[in-house]
């Protein structure tokens, strides 16, 4: 049986400030058992002070990117050591954001999930479509190479252990979200590769959400799915009271 997790991400938005008001105000909401596991994907300025204010309670910290270096001359990046050090625990790589504004690919997302892997940060790897792929009957196409090759090289056991999150780029921040049925259909689709290229229990273990304008008033029917375990939620994740509703349902 696999824990749903629903994660936070922030993106570029909150302060230190801002972002220690909101643990603030989901702690106490949060404090009994969720049945979803928690994760708050901050920006790298905040993941300090937020990993020392979810001491003690069940919301776990992500960061948004990562380098695969575990140092050197490379001005500007984060390296895995670093995040480990801050207590982040998850790491988000891949998004179609960085994939469109920062030339990440396939490539460089595979070098970031194994340093991820390798100093014991979960990886959340997006994959998605475009509108125009989608339109061009390419959906399934685009994902399976995007998992076949942000996944390559890893054991069926660290396969397990990740979080895939399928994330349909004309859904991102559009109020247009995939029905229930469709992102079920493609999860289902990633999972049948994940069996393929790593066996049936890394494809029946492997965690996988769905994400794009997720909010409280659609969680319920997408995490209805067989094959659906969370959401990877943008918009909706910033203000408290939402955030909170989709978590504790
Ligand atoms: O990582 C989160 C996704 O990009 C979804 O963002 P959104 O919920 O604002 O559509």
């Amino acid at each position: 049986m696999r824990q749903p997790i629903i994660a936070g991400n922030w993106k570029m938005h909150k302060t230190v400030a801002e972002a220690l008001a909101f643990v603030e105000a989901i702690k106490p909401e949060l404090a009994g058992a969720t049945a979803a596991e928690t994760v708050i994907c901050a920006p790298f300025t905040a993941l300090a002070s937020l990993a020392e204010a979810v001491k003690g309670t069940p919301i776990r910290i992500g960061a948004q990117d990562l380098f695969w270096e575990e140092q050197g001359a490379y001005t500007g990046e984060i390296s895995p050591l670093m995040l480990k050090e801050l207590g982040v625990s998850y790491v988000i790589v891949g998004h179609s954001e960085r994939r469109q504004y920062f030339a990440e690919t396939d490539e460089t997302v595979n070098k970031k999930v194994k340093a991820a892997l390798k100093h014991g940060l979960v990886p959340i790897v997006c994959v998605g479509e475009t509108l125009e792929q989608r339109e061009a009957g390419e959906t399934f196409q685009v994902v399976e190479q995007q998992t076949r090759l942000g996944l390559a090289g890893l054991t069926a056991e660290q396969v397990a252990g990740l979080v895939i999150a399928y994330e349909p780029v004309w859904a991102i921040g559009t109020g247009r979200t995939a029905t229930d049925a469709d992102a079920e259909e493609v999860i289902a689709y990633i999972r049948g590769v994940v069996n393929d290229l790593f066996g049936a229990e890394a494809a029946e273990r492997v965690r996988i959400q769905y994400g794009g304008s997720v909010k409280p008033d659609n969680i319920a029917g997408l995490l209805a799915q067989p094959n659906i375990d969370g959401a990877l939620v943008g918009g909706a994740s910033l203000d408290p009271v939402s955030f909170i509703a989709l978590v504790r349902r």
